[in-house]
């Protein structure tokens, strides 16, 4: 299979799955709004900010004009840091329009919008005319672009409501070292990709402050449990939350030390404020708005969801971290199989 394929966004994530797309044989065209790193990118085939000392693929065209780079374009693949989907979609979409195209539509981020609390499909779906577009689906999972990069072994989901896009993403984005499974349920796949974030957060914070495997483990069992309880009121599937999406994203982002959200709770965790960490790391940190679109969420609709309420409160300095330690610790006595 041999795609024209447009990437959009060439931060940690859009440079290597562009490079990804690339070997996988495809004709890839990545944009970036910086032209420093256009030309960076088409030069020396490099993308220092991102990812120091990686050579990318020597066929894979870069550019800062959005017209040229979706122009002919069979698969458009989001790769914006989720509060900057809709704006790139409103763009994509006029141009969709002008030339008269109808791609398939990916998107790879992992988060939740803000202002509407909506899943990034849905963001996409509002924004790309259904004339406009053969398709939405999702490529999610356990993917830091570190591994990728190497070519570590790396397993992830294709999700889509409609199973024919979702088994186009597949044989896209699969190769020998990428290996990608199908699910329908393209709204647990975005719950459980937007919330573990969350979790990451709060393991980094763990690390921050000393603690050890046990407490991280804790964090991860029970905020899978309150991720389920929200997605499921969504209608997701909950099996889905144990797959690649749920689960296994949990393990790597809560324990990388290449995640950017377990490195901004590790800093909080070594007392930094939120400002400073966010200086510090310089990239996207998706946990951050996430956890504020998932409190409003839990509020919303009556789920409880005690971590993700003590990250929000630490994040938005009502409680320090040590407190909202241990007011989970003291919280009243449940069974493990209560709702
Ligand atoms: N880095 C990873 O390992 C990884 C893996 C899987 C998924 N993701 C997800 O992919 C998404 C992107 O992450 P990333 O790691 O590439 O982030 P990043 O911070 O490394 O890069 C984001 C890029 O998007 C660009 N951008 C932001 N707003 C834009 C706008 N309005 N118009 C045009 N460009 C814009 C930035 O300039 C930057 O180049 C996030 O949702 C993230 O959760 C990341
Ligand atoms: O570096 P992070 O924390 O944005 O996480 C990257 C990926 O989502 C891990 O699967």
């Amino acid at each position: 299979m041999s795609e024209r394929v447009t990437v959009l966004g060439a931060g940690s994530w859009g440079s290597i799955v562009a490079n990804l797309l690339d070997q996988n044989g495809n004709h890839v065209t990545i944009w970036s709004r910086n032209q420093s790193q256009v030309e960076q990118l088409n030069q020396a085939h490099t993308n220092n900010k991102y990812l120091p000392n990686f050579k990318y693929s020597k066929t894979l065209v870069a550019t800062s004009n959005l017209t040229d780079a979706i122009q002919n374009a069979d698969s458009i693949v989001f790769a914006v840091p989720a509060q900057s989907i809709r704006l790139v979609a409103k763009k994509v979409e006029n141009r969709l329009e002008q030339l008269k195209l109808k791609p398939n539509i990916i998107h790879v981020s992992k988060g939740l919008e803000t202002t509407t609390s909506e899943l990034l499909s849905q963001v996409l779906a509002e924004e790309i005319h259904i004339d406009h577009r053969k398709s939405i689906s999702v490529i999610s999972g356990p993917s830091q672009a570190e591994d990728v990069a190497r070519k570590d072994i790396t397993l992830v989901t294709a999700a889509s409501d409609d199973i024919n896009a979702a088994t186009h993403a597949q044989k896209l984005f699969m190769n020998h070292y990428f290996r990608v499974y199908t699910n329908t349920d393209m709204i647990g796949v975005e719950i459980g990709a937007a919330l573990k974030n969350i979790i990451a957060l709060g393991a980094g914070a763990l690390s921050g402050l000393g603690y050890g495997d046990n407490a991280k483990a804790a964090l991860m069992v029970r905020g899978l449990a309150e991720i389920s309880r929200l997605g499921t009121t969504f209608g997701a599937n909950p099996l889905t939350f144990t797959g690649l999406s749920g689960v296994g994203d949990i393990i790597v982002t809560a324990t990388s030390h290449d995640s950017r959200n377990w490195q901004a709770g590790y800093q909080l965790g070594q007392g930094k404020s939120l400002d400073q960490v966010v200086k510090n790391i310089g990239m996207v940190i998706e946990g951050i708005d996430t956890t504020k679109v998932a409190y409003r969420l839990a509020k919303k609709r009556g789920v409880e969801m005690p971590i993700t309420t003590a990250i929000y409160y630490v994040l938005y300095g009502k409680i320090g971290i040590k407190d909202a330690i241990s007011q989970l610790m003291l919280r009243d006595r449940k069974s493990e199989l209560d709702n």
